[in-house]
């Protein structure tokens, strides 16, 4: 059984607190959840996502946690209380940090008596590539360093990954069948890029294996986000 109504997650890229929950209103029959990053977290913290929970939304609470693995797992349990569908750590923190964040997050679910969210590793940012690789002095090709993320994440016991949506194919031929892969740096064509330097249509990412996509701009920077999302439902909804 799928978790969620449809794959499409709406990234809320906002410190407007107003303009986030106006937009999951408008929203929440549409897609199939909503991520709450950095920009909305450091602007509004629990009280915030506690405002945007109320509405009966699967979310995805995006704080990519990155530390010692005593830190991690701190931070797991305070993030859990608020009882996230999806939750992500960064794989460069290593086996112990991913280990430390997927043990905890276990054990405060079952303390809470709450539903485990998707623990996953973003691997290589979507707003990097080849080159920037090459600069930060990590080996190999973007598909070669997210195999070897999501092959440490898997063994971590993480449920997936983060991907851009060029390195699917690689990662679901390291990983389970199960394994789970998120993947933003999704533009329906014709929509800009931005910061984002790997990029692939909704249909395309959905068709090659994502498990979800994650969608900001272009639906919240639409003049029509609902019409935005569900042109994305339509394209994805299509038969292959
Ligand atoms: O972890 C993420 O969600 C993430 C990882 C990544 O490699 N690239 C990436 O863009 N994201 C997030 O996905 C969203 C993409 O937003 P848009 O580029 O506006 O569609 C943002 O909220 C990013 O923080």
């Amino acid at each position: 059984m799928q978790r969620f109504k449809n794959p499409l997650f709406c990234a809320l890229d906002t410190g407007d607190l107003e303009k986030a929950t106006a937009l999951v209103d408008a929203l929440k029959d549409t897609v199939g959840g909503f991520k709450l990053g950095l920009e909305f977290f450091c602007a509004h913290g629990p009280k915030g996502v506690e405002a945007i929970a109320k509405r009966d939304v699967p979310l995805f609470i995006d704080l990519k946690f990155h530390d010692i693995p005593n830190t991690v797992a701190g931070a797991m349990r305070s993030i859990m209380q608020l009882n996230p569908a999806i939750l992500t750590v960064h794989a460069g923190g290593g086996l112990a940090m991913m280990r430390a964040a997927a043990d905890s997050a276990a054990d405060t679910a079952s303390k809470l008596g709450v539903k485990m969210p998707w623990l996953v590793a973003v691997t290589v940012l979507t707003s990097l590539d080849a080159g920037d690789l090459d600069v930060l002095g990590i080996e190999g090709s973007t598909h070669k360093v997210v195999a070897r993320l999501a092959r440490l994440a898997e063994k971590a016991g993480l449920d997936g990954v983060v991907c851009a949506p060029h390195e699917i194919s690689t990662t679901r031929s390291v990983a389970g069948q199960d394994f789970k892969l998120v993947v933003p740096g999704i533009r329906p064509r014709g929509t800009d890029a931005g910061d984002q330097k790997r990029v692939m249509t909704p249909k395309e990412a959905v068709e090659t294996g994502a498990t979800v996509i994650v969608v900001g701009r272009p639906i919240t920077q639409s003049d029509d986000p609902v019409g935005a999302a569900q042109s994305i439902i339509d394209a994805i909804s299509e038969p292959f």
